[in-house]
């Protein structure tokens, strides 16, 4: 199968993309290309029954989307049909509407969200074909509608067998060994704006994070956290090489920081905060908090990149809610508008959520009241929570914004401002929000409030941008390389070729056997297949991405946390910042489209000194603009370096072919970051990238 075929196949990029209108007339009988595409679509999906189900696929849907008919052994081309199958088209769901919970059954459109219509007008031949696979996603509840309403749908004296498969409760897969029925009302299907995430930095945001009053009203409220304090301070053991992350060079840039701390008790926090640390089994502080700390305590703007899974969050949280306490901060009671004094922000609602509930540890046995609000849940709920009372405000930015406009939240008390994932909050995606808020005349100006960014990546452009939001003395602290990878992630890079991945993905698994894993691809349509085809081979796998409901996505989530799910695709929407204990694995099914996000995902593994692997499909067609940055982080994080990467990585770097904004030059050379921004303070060991080659790259 060609790409072009693949991208057909599952709506990858560079396929034009049906919006919402326009695809529900195709399926609603137009036997011309419009319909035929999502034919194709459909039936390339498929998983016929058996071992060869894959490599049966591959034979059956060639370029040109030929058809193999099982009992003729026949190809059928397309000129042979009623229904044509046009190339490059495929689920498009650009401009599909945007739901969550809706309120009220009466108005969800038949009953379901997304796709509705016919496919599969009749065959002129009595061929049965296998592999036909059709994806909903619809509640649990609408799930035994669906069965009701395909059923009812389908002209049962051509029809031969359809399989209905539910899994986690909210997707569906429904086989259709068939090919001879008439109309099959199909509803369900992919809601949200298509591809956010794996196109590029730019459309990042998720599903329901815009704000506003558009699209159908949001009634989604999410269970409250378990309180009781052993789930509060539950926490996973360090690893064994968190020793070693002090091996880590350290450096400080700007003028006159404050000196590093070795311990907790250095800090000097107050009891509580102490005991709280204690009880969240913290003993040893790591790089990044023991440089960080002091600085932010000291009242200094902070810049500070460190490797991911070592410890950033307590970085942040800690010398803040020491200064709160310092300063008798308590919640406020019941007040329509709030004040609070800390403002956090991160790209995505699981992050958030998260930051929240490491803040809440922390806070516990305080007056200071952290609360987390975030797209994709109802705002009146977003606003009782605020309402309440509310001193740390962890917040998505879609949501912020929605609530400062609402006139829920008074911003003259900011007194710190936080971006985690930073390099994301000011990429073109979120960086207007951000700078929104920063110009809000009740904001504290900069040098009135303390700005801290955090990243495990942090590329030049975005450093630059940075500037806007920091004081001019602010101080950068860099644990080991800027961008680089996490050393206890053992990577490898293997070439797969699209229409191999499948295959590769399923023995990768297989051997792996329910070791937790997160496998990375690019589209949200994408994510569901995959999960879908993964449970047919029975792999209990989830899925989790920007068109999902908030509800779904938590679920997804929790099984996958929980381990009833080891298998979760994803796209980037969980690929930064999520601590989730025991990954063992990450599998890039699809390569991110930069060498950030590879560092992103990669780290969800290989945690707080425990180890994990990596291992990416290379793809020479697509992923080439990535060779020469994937040689640099694997140096950097003393990775083998396969030879036909280096190949590559040269023959691009000879050829003169461009390399991508945000890849190799730009992202990951330390050096030309800290020019002329002051102390260094050297560590033990200096993590260097082995191949000398790159030199002159440099
Ligand atoms: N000093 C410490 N001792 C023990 N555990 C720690 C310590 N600091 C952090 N942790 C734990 O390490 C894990 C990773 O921390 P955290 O999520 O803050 O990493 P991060 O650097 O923000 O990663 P990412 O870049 O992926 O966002 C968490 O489970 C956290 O509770």
């Amino acid at each position: 199968m060609s790409q072009e075929d693949w991208d057909a196949e599952i709506g990858g990029s560079g396929t034009p993309v049906l919006p919402f209108e326009e695809l529900e007339m195709g399926f609603s009988g137009r036997a011309d290309g419009l319909l035929s595409d999502c034919s194709q679509s459909i039936s390339s999906l498929g998983a016929g029954e058996g071992p060869n189900k894959s490599k049966r696929m591959q034979d059956d849907f060639r370029v040109g989307g030929c058809f193999r008919s099982k009992d003729t052994n026949e190809s059928l081309n397309r000129e042979d049909q009623p229904v044509r199958f046009g190339s490059g088209r495929s689920f498009g769901n650009r401009g599909f509407q945007e739901r969550n919970s809706i309120e009220g059954p009466s108005t969800r459109k038949g009953g379901f969200r997304g796709v509705s219509g016919s496919f599969g007008q009749s065959h002129r031949r009595e061929e049965h074909l296998e592999g036909l696979q059709v994806i909903v996603k619809a509640t649990e509840a609408e799930c035994l509608d669906a069965k009701v309403r395909i059923f009812m749908g389908v002209d049962f004296t051509k029809c031969v067998t359809i399989e209905v498969l539910v899994w986690n409760f909210y997707q569906m897969s429904i086989s259709l060994k068939a090919i001879n029925f008439g109309t099959l009302t199909l509803t369900g299907g992919y809601k949200g704006h298509d591809e956010e995430l794996g196109s590029g930095r730019s459309s990042w945001k998720s599903a329901g994070e815009a704000g506003g009053d558009t699209g159908p009203k949001v009634t989604y409220v999410p269970p409250p956290p378990p309180d009781d304090e052993e789930a509060i301070f539950a926490h996973y053991q360090t690893g064994i090489n968190f020793d070693k992350y002090d091996q880590n060079i350290v450096e400080v840039s700007g003028l006159d920081p404050p000196p590093a701390i070795l311990t907790f008790e250095e800090a000097n926090l107050c009891q509580t905060l102490n005991k709280n640390i204690a009880k969240a089994g913290y003993t040893k502080l790591t790089p990044v908090q023991k440089y960080s700390i002091p600085i932010i305590l000291a009242g200094r703007d902070l810049m500070a990149c460190a490797q991911t899974g070592s410890g950033k969050t307590a970085a942040f949280l800690l010398p803040i809610l020491a200064h709160m306490m310092r300063d008798g901060v308590t919640a406020s009671c019941f007040k329509e508008q709030q004040e609070p004094e800390c403002i956090i922000v991160a790209p995505t609602r699981e992050l958030i959520n998260q930051i929240f509930l490491e803040a809440r540890k922390f806070a516990y046995g305080t007056c200071i009241r952290p609360v987390v609000i975030y797209g994709g849940t109802q705002t009146g709920h977003s606003i009782r929570q605020v309402m309440q009372g509310c001193n740390i405000l962890c917040a998505t930015p879609g949501r912020l914004m929605d609530i400062i406009g609402k006139e829920k939240i008074g911003l003259h008390n900011v007194k710190y401002l936080v971006l985690d994932e930073a390099d994301r909050m000011l990429d073109m995606g979120f960086g207007p929000e951000m700078k929104k808020l920063i110009s809000y005349p009740n904001m504290p100006p900069k040098d009135r409030r303390q700005t801290l960014m955090f990243s495990a990546t942090f590329p030049e452009e975005v450093q630059r941008l940075a500037g806007e939001f920091l004081k001019t003395e602010y101080l950068f602290v860099v644990v080991g390389h800027v961008g680089g990878a996490c050393s206890d992630v053992q990577q490898s890079i293997l070439q797969v070729a699209q229409y191999s991945k499948r295959e590769k993905l399923l023995e990768i698994l297989q051997s792996i056997g329910c070791e937790r894993t997160m496998v990375f691809v690019d589209t949200k349509k994408k994510t569901d297949f995959i999960a879908a085809f993964l449970c047919q081979e029975k792999i209990p796998a989830t899925s989790i991405h920007g068109a999902r409901e908030q509800r779904e996505r938590e679920v997804a989530l929790r099984d996958f946390r929980s381990g009833k799910c080891p298998v979760l695709v994803a796209t980037s929407v969980a690929a930064r910042g999520l601590d989730i204990e025991n990954v063992q694995h990450v599998i890039n099914f699809d390569l991110p489209s930069t060498i950030e996000e590879y560092v992103h995902r990669i780290g969800r593994t290989g945690r707080c000194g425990n180890t994990g692997k990596a291992i990416s499909f290379f793809d020479n067609g697509s992923d080439g603009h990535l060779a020469q940055s994937l040689v640099k982080v694997l140096s950097d994080a003393q990775q083998e370096v396969p030879v036909w990467l280096e190949e590559i990585a040269f023959s691009i770097h000879e050829t003169g072919l461009s390399v991508p904004r945000g890849s190799f030059f730009t992202s990951v050379d330390t050096r030309k970051n800290y020019e002329g921004r002051g102390s260094t303070n050297p560590g033990e060991m200096r993590t260097s990238y082995t191949a000398s080659a790159f030199e002159s790259w440099d």
